[in-house]
Protein backbone atom coordinates (compact mmCIF):
# COMPACT_ATOMS: atom_id res chain seq x y z
CA UNK A 1 0.00 0.00 0.00
CA UNK A 2 2.68 2.61 1.10
CA UNK A 3 5.01 1.73 -1.87
CA UNK A 4 1.90 2.18 -4.41
CA UNK A 5 1.26 5.57 -2.42
CA UNK A 6 4.92 6.84 -2.97
CA UNK A 7 5.08 6.15 -6.67
CA UNK A 8 2.07 7.38 -7.28
CA UNK A 9 2.46 10.60 -5.83
CA UNK A 10 5.63 10.73 -7.36
CA UNK A 11 4.05 10.16 -10.66
CA UNK A 12 1.55 12.81 -10.58
CA UNK A 13 2.69 15.31 -8.23
CA UNK A 14 6.53 14.48 -8.17
CA UNK A 15 6.90 15.33 -4.03
CA UNK A 16 4.79 13.99 -1.32
CA UNK A 17 4.83 14.79 2.89
CA UNK A 18 5.65 11.77 4.54
CA UNK A 19 5.06 11.48 8.60
CA UNK A 20 6.01 8.57 10.94
CA UNK A 21 9.21 8.64 9.02
CA UNK A 22 11.20 7.75 12.01
CA UNK A 23 12.78 10.76 12.77
CA UNK A 24 12.12 11.97 16.52
CA UNK A 25 9.77 15.08 15.99
CA UNK A 26 11.69 16.55 18.80
CA UNK A 27 14.58 16.47 16.38
CA UNK A 28 13.27 17.90 13.49
CA UNK A 29 12.33 20.91 15.75
CA UNK A 30 16.03 21.19 17.41
CA UNK A 31 17.35 21.60 13.95
CA UNK A 32 14.99 24.32 12.42
CA UNK A 33 15.77 25.82 15.92
CA UNK A 34 19.52 25.61 15.76
CA UNK A 35 19.81 27.00 11.60
CA UNK A 36 17.92 29.86 12.71
CA UNK A 37 20.70 30.43 15.68
CA UNK A 38 23.39 30.02 13.35
CA UNK A 39 22.20 32.39 11.04
CA UNK A 40 21.01 34.87 13.26
CA UNK A 41 24.10 35.30 15.06
CA UNK A 42 26.21 38.43 14.06
CA UNK A 43 27.92 38.33 10.34
CA UNK A 44 31.72 38.06 12.36
CA UNK A 45 30.53 34.71 13.65
CA UNK A 46 30.22 33.45 10.20
CA UNK A 47 32.38 35.28 8.28
CA UNK A 48 35.11 32.33 8.59
CA UNK A 49 32.64 29.77 6.73
CA UNK A 50 31.58 32.58 4.16
CA UNK A 51 33.49 30.85 0.54
CA UNK A 52 32.66 30.06 -3.01
CA UNK A 53 34.59 27.07 -2.97
CA UNK A 54 32.00 24.78 -3.25
CA UNK A 55 35.21 21.92 -2.72
CA UNK A 56 35.36 22.29 0.82
CA UNK A 57 32.47 20.35 2.72
CA UNK A 58 31.30 23.26 5.19
CA UNK A 59 30.50 26.70 3.73
CA UNK A 60 28.27 29.49 4.58
CA UNK A 61 27.27 31.63 1.60
CA UNK A 62 24.40 33.92 0.48
CA UNK A 63 23.13 32.60 -3.06
CA UNK A 64 25.04 29.75 -4.21
CA UNK A 65 24.30 30.81 -7.89
CA UNK A 66 24.91 34.46 -7.68
CA UNK A 67 27.08 35.70 -10.63
CA UNK A 68 25.12 33.30 -12.64
CA UNK A 69 21.76 33.80 -12.01
CA UNK A 70 19.26 36.12 -13.48
CA UNK A 71 18.03 37.42 -10.02
CA UNK A 72 19.30 36.88 -6.71
CA UNK A 73 17.17 35.18 -3.88
CA UNK A 74 16.30 36.46 -0.51
CA UNK A 75 17.75 33.39 1.12
CA UNK A 76 21.50 32.55 3.04
CA UNK A 77 22.54 29.20 2.79
CA UNK A 78 24.71 26.68 5.30
CA UNK A 79 26.07 23.90 3.35
CA UNK A 80 27.20 20.67 5.20
CA UNK A 81 28.44 17.35 3.30
CA UNK A 82 27.55 14.83 4.70
CA UNK A 83 28.35 11.37 2.54
CA UNK A 84 30.75 9.79 1.44
CA UNK A 85 33.29 12.33 1.87
CA UNK A 86 31.63 14.35 5.21
CA UNK A 87 32.93 17.05 7.00
CA UNK A 88 34.91 16.72 10.13
CA UNK A 89 32.91 17.29 12.69
CA UNK A 90 35.26 20.04 14.24
CA UNK A 91 34.34 22.02 10.64
CA UNK A 92 30.78 21.97 11.38
CA UNK A 93 29.84 25.21 13.54
CA UNK A 94 29.22 24.08 16.71
CA UNK A 95 26.17 25.94 17.31
CA UNK A 96 24.38 23.02 14.72
CA UNK A 97 27.31 19.97 15.57
CA UNK A 98 25.86 17.77 17.46
CA UNK A 99 21.82 18.30 16.31
CA UNK A 100 22.91 18.13 12.66
CA UNK A 101 24.96 14.91 13.63
CA UNK A 102 22.31 12.85 14.99
CA UNK A 103 19.69 14.62 12.48
CA UNK A 104 21.38 13.42 9.49
CA UNK A 105 21.58 9.32 10.93
CA UNK A 106 17.98 9.39 10.69
CA UNK A 107 17.85 11.06 7.68
CA UNK A 108 20.17 8.53 6.30
CA UNK A 109 18.20 5.46 7.21
CA UNK A 110 14.98 7.37 5.89
CA UNK A 111 16.54 7.94 2.25
CA UNK A 112 17.90 4.35 2.03
CA UNK A 113 14.23 3.74 2.71
CA UNK A 114 12.79 5.85 0.26
CA UNK A 115 15.15 4.44 -2.28
CA UNK A 116 14.21 0.78 -1.60
CA UNK A 117 10.37 2.11 -1.94
CA UNK A 118 11.09 4.09 -4.91
CA UNK A 119 12.77 0.46 -6.32
CA UNK A 120 9.97 -1.46 -5.58
CA UNK A 121 7.45 0.39 -7.09
CA UNK A 122 9.56 1.23 -10.31
CA UNK A 123 9.18 -2.81 -10.20
CA UNK A 124 12.78 -3.01 -9.82
CA UNK A 125 14.85 -5.27 -7.18
CA UNK A 126 14.74 -2.95 -3.83
CA UNK A 127 17.70 -2.46 -3.58
CA UNK A 128 18.64 -1.45 -7.07
CA UNK A 129 18.82 2.11 -6.63
CA UNK A 130 20.72 1.55 -3.72
CA UNK A 131 23.00 -0.41 -5.74
CA UNK A 132 23.54 2.55 -8.29
CA UNK A 133 24.66 4.38 -5.40
CA UNK A 134 22.13 7.02 -5.58
CA UNK A 135 21.58 7.46 -1.72
CA UNK A 136 25.43 7.38 -1.14
CA UNK A 137 26.58 11.17 -1.83
CA UNK A 138 24.77 13.75 -0.06
CA UNK A 139 24.66 16.63 2.14
CA UNK A 140 22.53 19.16 4.09
CA UNK A 141 21.54 22.43 3.02
CA UNK A 142 20.25 24.55 5.61
CA UNK A 143 18.64 27.94 4.39
CA UNK A 144 17.54 30.75 5.79
CA UNK A 145 14.99 33.38 4.43
CA UNK A 146 15.17 36.53 6.47
CA UNK A 147 12.16 38.89 7.00
CA UNK A 148 11.90 40.48 3.81
CA UNK A 149 10.55 44.41 3.24
CA UNK A 150 9.66 44.44 -0.02
CA UNK A 151 7.97 40.83 -0.55
CA UNK A 152 6.36 41.68 -3.29
CA UNK A 153 9.34 42.50 -5.36
CA UNK A 154 11.37 39.71 -3.96
CA UNK A 155 11.89 35.94 -4.42
CA UNK A 156 12.71 33.67 -1.47
CA UNK A 157 14.16 30.80 -4.11
CA UNK A 158 12.99 31.19 -7.39
CA UNK A 159 11.49 28.26 -9.69
CA UNK A 160 13.33 25.28 -10.20
CA UNK A 161 13.70 21.51 -10.05
CA UNK A 162 16.30 19.82 -7.46
CA UNK A 163 19.35 18.54 -9.83
CA UNK A 164 19.35 15.45 -7.80
CA UNK A 165 17.87 12.28 -7.01
CA UNK A 166 15.88 12.59 -3.81
CA UNK A 167 15.67 15.57 -1.57
CA UNK A 168 13.91 15.31 2.03
CA UNK A 169 12.86 18.65 3.24
CA UNK A 170 12.26 20.16 6.21
CA UNK A 171 10.50 23.25 6.42
CA UNK A 172 10.20 25.60 9.18
CA UNK A 173 6.40 25.29 11.05
CA UNK A 174 5.22 28.41 11.14
CA UNK A 175 5.12 30.47 7.79
CA UNK A 176 3.43 29.09 4.60
CA UNK A 177 5.69 29.98 1.91
CA UNK A 178 6.73 26.73 -0.33
CA UNK A 179 4.91 26.11 -3.48
CA UNK A 180 4.85 23.80 -5.63
CA UNK A 181 3.59 23.56 -9.80
CA UNK A 182 0.65 21.19 -10.28
CA UNK A 183 -0.60 21.09 -13.58
CA UNK A 184 0.36 24.79 -14.13
CA UNK A 185 -0.71 26.52 -10.96
CA UNK A 186 1.22 27.17 -7.95
CA UNK A 187 -0.24 25.62 -4.91
CA UNK A 188 0.93 26.17 -1.55
CA UNK A 189 2.75 23.54 0.78
CA UNK A 190 1.78 24.71 4.24
CA UNK A 191 3.86 23.38 6.47
CA UNK A 192 2.75 20.23 8.89
CA UNK A 193 4.09 19.83 11.74
CA UNK A 194 6.22 16.54 12.24
CA UNK A 195 5.80 15.62 8.35
CA UNK A 196 9.02 15.94 6.07
CA UNK A 197 8.29 16.54 2.02
CA UNK A 198 10.04 14.81 -0.19
CA UNK A 199 10.88 15.55 -3.89
CA UNK A 200 11.68 13.92 -6.72
CA UNK A 201 14.84 15.42 -8.25
CA UNK A 202 15.63 15.79 -12.13
CA UNK A 203 18.46 12.50 -11.96
CA UNK A 204 15.39 10.39 -10.78
CA UNK A 205 13.36 11.65 -13.55
CA UNK A 206 16.12 10.84 -16.07
CA UNK A 207 17.23 7.48 -14.74
CA UNK A 208 13.65 6.97 -14.42
CA UNK A 209 13.14 7.89 -18.33
CA UNK A 210 9.94 10.21 -17.02
CA UNK A 211 8.24 7.55 -15.67
CA UNK A 212 8.85 9.82 -12.20
CA UNK A 213 8.69 13.70 -12.45
CA UNK A 214 10.78 16.43 -11.15
CA UNK A 215 8.70 18.64 -9.61
CA UNK A 216 9.27 22.39 -9.69
CA UNK A 217 8.99 24.69 -6.58
CA UNK A 218 9.59 28.04 -5.27
CA UNK A 219 10.10 29.89 -2.16
CA UNK A 220 7.76 32.99 -1.58
CA UNK A 221 9.37 35.70 0.45
CA UNK A 222 7.84 37.00 3.67
CA UNK A 223 7.41 40.13 5.73
CA UNK A 224 6.70 39.08 8.95
CA UNK A 225 9.05 35.97 10.20
CA UNK A 226 12.46 35.02 8.96
CA UNK A 227 11.98 31.26 7.65
CA UNK A 228 14.41 27.80 8.19
CA UNK A 229 14.50 25.42 6.30
CA UNK A 230 16.86 22.06 5.85
CA UNK A 231 17.03 20.66 2.34
CA UNK A 232 18.94 17.21 2.65
CA UNK A 233 20.07 16.39 -1.24
CA UNK A 234 20.37 12.34 -2.42
CA UNK A 235 23.14 14.28 -5.56
CA UNK A 236 25.04 11.19 -6.12
CA UNK A 237 28.78 10.66 -6.08
CA UNK A 238 29.96 13.28 -9.41
CA UNK A 239 32.79 14.69 -7.19
CA UNK A 240 34.19 11.31 -6.25
CA UNK A 241 33.65 9.85 -9.63
CA UNK A 242 33.00 12.67 -12.47
CA UNK A 243 33.15 10.87 -14.85
CA UNK A 244 30.10 8.13 -14.18
CA UNK A 245 27.67 8.62 -16.57
CA UNK A 246 23.66 8.09 -16.02
CA UNK A 247 20.90 7.73 -18.36
CA UNK A 248 17.82 5.71 -18.27
CA UNK A 249 17.55 2.51 -16.24
CA UNK A 250 17.47 -0.30 -19.18
CA UNK A 251 15.28 -2.39 -17.22
CA UNK A 252 12.53 0.14 -17.21
CA UNK A 253 12.43 0.58 -21.06
CA UNK A 254 10.03 -1.23 -22.71
CA UNK A 255 9.66 -2.13 -26.22
CA UNK A 256 7.53 0.98 -27.12
CA UNK A 257 9.19 2.68 -24.60
CA UNK A 258 12.45 4.55 -26.27
CA UNK A 259 14.57 6.22 -23.77
CA UNK A 260 13.76 9.75 -23.71
CA UNK A 261 17.63 10.86 -22.53
CA UNK A 262 21.13 10.07 -23.40
CA UNK A 263 23.72 9.10 -21.19
CA UNK A 264 25.37 12.01 -19.10
CA UNK A 265 27.56 12.94 -16.33
CA UNK A 266 26.38 14.87 -13.57
CA UNK A 267 28.95 17.26 -14.00
CA UNK A 268 27.25 17.86 -17.85
CA UNK A 269 23.70 17.84 -16.93
CA UNK A 270 24.64 20.82 -14.11
CA UNK A 271 26.11 22.88 -16.17
CA UNK A 272 23.49 22.78 -19.05
O1 LIG B 1 13.38 26.29 1.55
C1 LIG B 1 12.64 25.49 1.00
O2 LIG B 1 11.56 25.15 1.47
C2 LIG B 1 13.04 24.88 -0.32
C3 LIG B 1 14.50 24.82 -0.59
C4 LIG B 1 14.79 24.25 -1.93
O3 LIG B 1 13.95 24.22 -2.78
C5 LIG B 1 16.11 23.69 -2.25
O4 LIG B 1 17.02 23.70 -1.42
O5 LIG B 1 16.27 23.21 -3.38
FE1 LIG C 1 14.52 22.81 -4.27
Amino acid sequence: MIIDQVISSCENFGFFQVVNHGVPENLMDEMLEKVHMFHEQPSEAKAALYTRNFALKSTYVSNVDLFQAPAANWRDTYYCSMAPAPAKPEEIPIILRDTMMEYSDHIEKLGLELFELVSEGLGLKRNYLKDMECAKGWGLLCHYYPECHQPELTIGTSKHADSDFLTILLQDNHISALQVLHKNQWVDVPPVHGALIVNVGDLLQLISNDRLKSVEHMVLANLENPRASVACFFHGTHLEQPTRKYGPIKELLLETDLPKYRETTIDEYIKL
